[in-house]
């Protein structure tokens, strides 16, 4: 069952994630979080790395990461690698052992079959964190993805390379290929926070929320989900035609 929850600031909908986050590890110090990137979780990060700063401790957790850009270095300034550094890994005490993220840098079939591995390996994500894309994608499961797609490298869509052609110097060519998490494994986790901002997500938080539950829109399919939350500020939600009896204001 998708519950949403609509607040009326982006603050507001940043820190209640960011709580749900805490209060799992808080109850689960070793939890397996699924941790996801772009511009809508820096903020969220921002709060992590605060609770921490206050003495908040993430030492046990064991964290995989959702994405990787092919041919992209860890090094490189826009890979996930660094993104997740920079935001957070740098500022708190996850243990480097326990920081898991697909590899950009090796062949991408190869970086694909090890993610897959290692995600059996560790099992169910305990909380998966999740953006939405602005044409509807999780992780980089574009649409077109059925519910059942494997951790896998996928082509991006034109749209998603442009949407995130912000982050990249003027010039530099975006990456047309990624390793992501998929379907199936994301919508395997045993709780799931969506996240959405702003207005640029108002349509697909519409087609995901009162459109059809399809391939369309891959973020439709966390209806599907028996315990996924999303939790989106005004914006994000302005489009939505009738709001579900769960939300909040
Ligand atoms: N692979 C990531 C997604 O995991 C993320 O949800 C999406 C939205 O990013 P933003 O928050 O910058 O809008 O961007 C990328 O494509």
């Amino acid at each position: 069952m998708l519950k949403l929850k609509l607040l009326p600031q982006t603050e507001d909908a940043i820190d209640a994630a960011a709580q749900v986050i805490v209060d799992l590890v808080a109850a689960q110090p070793d939890a397996v979080l699924g941790l996801a990137t772009g511009g809508t979780m820096e903020p969220l990060y921002a709060r992590l790395v605060a609770a921490h700063r206050d003495g908040f401790s993430f030492a046990r957790v064991r964290t995989v990461n959702l994405d990787e850009y092919v041919g992209l270095d860890p090094r490189h300034p826009n890979s996930y690698h660094s993104y997740m550094a920079r935001h957070f890994f740098d500022h708190v005490d996850v243990a480097p052992e326990n920081i898991f993220i697909p590899r950009g840098e090796i062949d991408p079939q190869c970086a694909a079959a090890e993610y897959s591995a290692l995600l059996d390996r560790l099992g169910p994500v305990d909380l998966q964190l999740l953006g939405i894309g602005a044409n509807g994608h999780i992780g980089f499961n574009e649409p077109g993805t059925p519910l059942d797609a494997p951790t896998r490298v996928v082509e991006l869509l034109a749209d998603t390379i442009s949407a995130n052609a912000r982050f990249f110097a003027t010039g530099e060519s975006v990456p047309s290929h990624a390793v992501t998490m998929g379907t199936a494994a994301i919508l395997s986790a045993r709780q799931v926070v969506a996240l959405a901002t702003g207005g640029a997500k108002a349509e697909a938080l519409a087609a995901a929320l009162d459109g059809p539950v399809s391939a369309d829109c891959p973020a439709s399919y966390l209806r599907l989900h028996p315990s996924c939350t999303l939790i989106a500020d005004r914006a994000a939600g302005a489009l939505l035609h009738e709001l579900p009896a769960t939300s909040a204001a």
